[in-house]
């Protein structure tokens, strides 16, 4: 096989960039997420609006075809790469946070979107064909000796796995609940905001989503995935009066401080993996 040249690597790299922006945008922009930022309202947040994200978004997304460009040419075992992975996410964040002016909007997602960045440029380099398995099996592979230690060190301190957890189970909601949701809707052609919102809403059924823990307690997490299931299994955007439901919603978790960000960050994850794997599922070049 011919070896591709560096400006190739760096096309491809910077093209998995601008997906990961695309998918920021498309998250913040599926109206109406009960509890988070979108175009009706800035949900239980009080620091972030639209603009913010977006600002952020912009900010951001080089970083992730550097941490591509990581995982595609770095010689080295997984945990070297991942190490180096990581410093170009501090820097991501460094960087969100300067344009923010301090506000967190997309910490988590720089974690898990950068992971998957680098298992994509690790796919590229170790497989012919991309495809979920081998970019979950990169993914696993890329993170597992790192987080196992620092999980040690969380389970001792008895708080939830969160974003760590989530990238050591291989994105178990994203597998399950979250990319086979988007995807049906995708393949039946209906509107893609609403595949979008019922989406977050399959993952909302079971994700243990550290910001929603950190706001509130146990019991109320447990509450906000059986309002999620409720809304699914009545039809989720398909029953009647759906956008009612959700502005109540809304004003619910507002009410509670309730706000499902660790979701938003898997929901802008799936439409980045949807899009990564391409039409025929064997990943863009
Ligand atoms: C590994 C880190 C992500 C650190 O993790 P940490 O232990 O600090 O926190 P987690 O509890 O794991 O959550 C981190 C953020 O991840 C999102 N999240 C939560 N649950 C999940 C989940 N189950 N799966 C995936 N992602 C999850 C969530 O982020 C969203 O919420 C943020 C906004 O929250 P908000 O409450 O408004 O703001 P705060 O500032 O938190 O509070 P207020 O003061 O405003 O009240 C927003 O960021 C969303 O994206 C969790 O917040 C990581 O920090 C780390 O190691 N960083 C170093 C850099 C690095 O390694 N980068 C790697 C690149 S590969
Ligand atoms: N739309 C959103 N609102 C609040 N927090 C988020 N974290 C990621 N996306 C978010």
């Amino acid at each position: 096989m011919k070896a591709l040249s560096s400006q190739t690597i760096h096309g491809a790299c910077n093209r998995v960039g601008i997906l990961a922006w695309k998918s920021l945008l498309e998250e913040v922009y599926t109206t109406l997420k009960p509890g988070l930022v979108d175009c009706y309202s800035n949900g239980a947040h009080k620091d972030m609006n639209v603009a913010l994200f977006e600002l952020s978004a912009r900010v951001i997304y080089p970083y992730f075809s550097r941490m591509t460009y990581v995982g595609r040419v770095m010689e080295g075992s997984y945990e070297e790469v991942f190490k180096v992975v990581r410093e170009w996410g501090v820097a991501a964040e460094r960087a969100m946070f300067k344009g923010t002016k301090g506000v967190n909007t997309h910490k988590g997602l720089i974690f898990s979107m950068g992971i998957f960045c680098a298992a994509y440029g690790l796919c590229r380099k170790h497989h012919h064909q991309i495809n979920l398995d081998n970019l979950i099996q990169e993914q696993t592979e890329l993170v597992r000796t790192t987080l196992m230690k620092e999980i040690g060190d969380i389970v001792k301190l008895k708080r939830g796995l969160g974003a760590r957890g989530e990238a050591l189970s291989g994105y178990a909601s994203l597998q399950k609940l979250g990319l086979p949701k988007l995807q049906q809707g995708i393949r039946e052609g209906r509107n893609f905001n609403q595949v979008k919102i019922e989406t977050l809403f399959s993952l909302m059924t079971q994700v243990e989503d550290a910001n929603v823990l950190s706001r509130t307690n146990p019991e109320t997490l447990k509450e906000m995935q059986e309002i999620a299931i409720h809304f699914i299994e009545n039809g989720g955007m398909g029953q009647d009066n759906a956008f009612l439901k959700l502005k109540r919603l809304d004003s619910y978790f507002i009410g509670k401080n309730i706000s499902p960000g660790g979701c938003a960050d898997l929901l802008a994850l799936t439409i980045f993996i949807n899009s990564l794997l391409g039409d025929d599922g064997h990943g863009i070049q």
